[in-house]
């Protein structure tokens, strides 16, 4: 983490120092919770929805921290050492950008609708035996996300690998300036948060404000199994940086890099590559995307030096974020897999294809919750996840929240009325699920994180089933 002098703190961020801030005095990492002081901690105190930091600042000093943000023109300033800034926020991400500089750390940036944080996941396994690599932690991939990310790596780190998340245009952007990519990652193309972009084309424009932040010279790998991401850096092509490199990955044969040879084997999948021979390699979860998000993170890899046995080692070994296709047992030997992290349709057809190739199970039960920020069509989405689950031969669909009274009207259209129920109560679901699950099922669950449906994984493994016919 940033450990440095308010002087220097102060250069960083445009900032002045104020009140008893002595130049020499030394901060040591950064805080945005007053609740979480730690010695010498600089405190930034940023706006929400309940409350200002600002009204922690006081107290921050007085619980330890070195010192604290203070935004201009604010009135109030306690006594203590502060830096005065224009923008508090502004000053946080000019100050995480100017220690990544400082740092010399290489910058492997990600993006795309899903599969950041299961690619970050990869790379930092393909990377980790190599190099100092330091990552997101959770989901920390926003405005303020990414430069707390930033600021919390240690000063010696080689290579930092960011995932960068947006819901808007211009997002990316920002968080491509802040961190520049040496190699920028960009997984797929899907439908998430389609309200406020309006269009999967936009959702691709604002995804490839990415390669415009690119560092000359850089590598940009994207799949090439989706058509609106050559067309967007046609559109783009004034802004991409001088000497840009791609690489893209996919299921297609078209690609620089595809499986040549893919299969489910137990828990986890094994694969091919045309880019590595005829090496096998063994990820410990289930999907084909997750085969395509490995070939995403070996490119990323491979440009840092990392060889085939190095890469081979860490895939196997890899600690994938949980509530990702999560493989589980539930009481009595239920197989639960967990996908309750978030959805769109895009990852709703992935884990439904992961789910209908399951075999050996007496039956396949999947619960599928609401599908969120998909904007006016969000209605006919959930149709359409509907039909696909059912053509795809679930056996029993239990649909929960309200847009997904949709997705059991669409799977109606071919399913039978007793293998469909549709519910706006999680717990009148749960009841039914233990009453009808048996301990040789396998039931996905999978809906929008807003959605909370891990509650259903949590009952279907704290309570022993209660077993009451089919
Ligand atoms: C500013 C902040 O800290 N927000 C967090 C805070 O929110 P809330 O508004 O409730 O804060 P308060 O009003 O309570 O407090 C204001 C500040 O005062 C501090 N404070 C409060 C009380 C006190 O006693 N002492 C204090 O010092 C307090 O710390 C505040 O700083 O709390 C929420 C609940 O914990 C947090 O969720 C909220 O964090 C916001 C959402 C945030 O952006 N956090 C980032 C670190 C982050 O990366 N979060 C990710 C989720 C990112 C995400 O959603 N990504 C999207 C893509 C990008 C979309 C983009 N448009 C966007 O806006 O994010 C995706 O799809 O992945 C995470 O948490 O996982
Ligand atoms: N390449 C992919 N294609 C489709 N679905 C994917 C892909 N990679 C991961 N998923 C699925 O998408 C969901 C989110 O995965 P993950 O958290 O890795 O992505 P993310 O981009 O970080 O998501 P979010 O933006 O919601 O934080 C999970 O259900 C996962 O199984
Ligand atoms: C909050 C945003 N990162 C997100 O994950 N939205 C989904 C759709 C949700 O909130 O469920």
């Amino acid at each position: 983490m940033i450990e440095r002098t308010l002087g220097q703190v102060a250069d960083m961020c445009g900032g002045r120092l104020i009140g008893t801030a002595s130049p020499e005095k030394k901060i040591a990492g950064v805080a945005i919770d007053s609740r979480k002081i730690t010695t010498d901690v600089l405190f930034v105190p940023l706006g929400g929805a309940n409350v200002d930091g600002h009204a922690f600042v006081e107290g921050s000093l007085q619980a330890g921290a070195g010192a604290s943000l203070w935004q201009r023109g604010r009135e109030g300033a306690p006594e203590g050492a502060l830096i005065e800034v224009e923008d508090v926020l502004e000053a946080l991400q000019q100050l995480s950008s100017a220690y990544l500089l400082e740092s010399g750390a290489k910058v492997i940036g990600i993006t795309g609708s899903n599969g950041k944080t299961t690619t970050k996941d990869m790379v930092f396994a393909l990377l980790g035996d190599s190099f100092r690599v330091h990552k997101t932690q959770g989901n920390f991939n926003n405005h303020l996300g990414l430069p707390l990310t930033l600021l919390s790596m240690p000063e010696d780190t080689e290579i930092v690998v960011l995932e960068m998340g947006m819901s808007d245009l211009g997002e990316i952007a920002l968080l491509a300036k802040i961190a520049p990519p040496d190699v920028a990652i960009v997984t797929n193309i899907g439908e998430s948060h389609l309200l406020n972009l309006g269009s999967r084309e936009n959702i691709a424009r604002a995804k490839l404000e990415i390669a415009s932040g690119i560092k000359p010279g850089g590598l940009l790998v994207y799949n090439g199994d989706e058509p609106l991401i050559p067309l967007v850096l046609k559109e783009i092509e004034h802004s991409l940086p001088e000497g840009l490199r791609t690489f893209t990955f996919g299921l297609e044969g078209t690609n620089d890099d595809y499986p040549t040879g893919m299969m489910r084997r137990g828990g986890g999948m094994t694969f091919s590559a045309r880019s590595e021979g005829d090496l096998c390699f063994s990820l410990p979860v289930l999907g084909s995307h997750n085969v395509t998000n490995a070939l995403a993170a070996m490119a990323a890899a491979r440009t840092f030096g990392v060889g085939s046995a190095k890469m081979k080692d860490g895939l196997a070994t890899m600690q994938l974020t949980g509530m990702r296709i999560e493989r589980l047992v539930g009481i009595s030997g239920l197989t639960i897999l967990n996908d309750a992290y978030n959805s769109s349709p895009t990852s709703a057809r992935a884990a439904i294809d992961v789910l209908a190739a399951l075999d050996g199970y007496a039956s396949n039960i999947l619960v599928l919750g609401d599908m969120l920020e998909l904007g006016e069509q969000e209605r006919e989405y959930h149709r359409e996840i509907g039909r696909y689950a059912a053509k795809a031969g679930i056996r029993a669909i239990y649909a929960y929240g309200p847009l997904s009274a949709d997705s059991a009207e669409g799977a109606l259209e071919t399913m039978g009325a007793g293998s469909v129920h549709a519910f706006l109560d999680k717990e009148e679901m749960i009841a039914h699920l233990r009453r009808n699950l048996k301990p040789d099922d396998a039931v996905l669950v999978k809906a929008s994180r807003g959605m909370k449906l891990e509650e259903v994984v949590y009952a279907l493994r704290d309570e022993p089933l209660v077993i009451e016919g089919v």
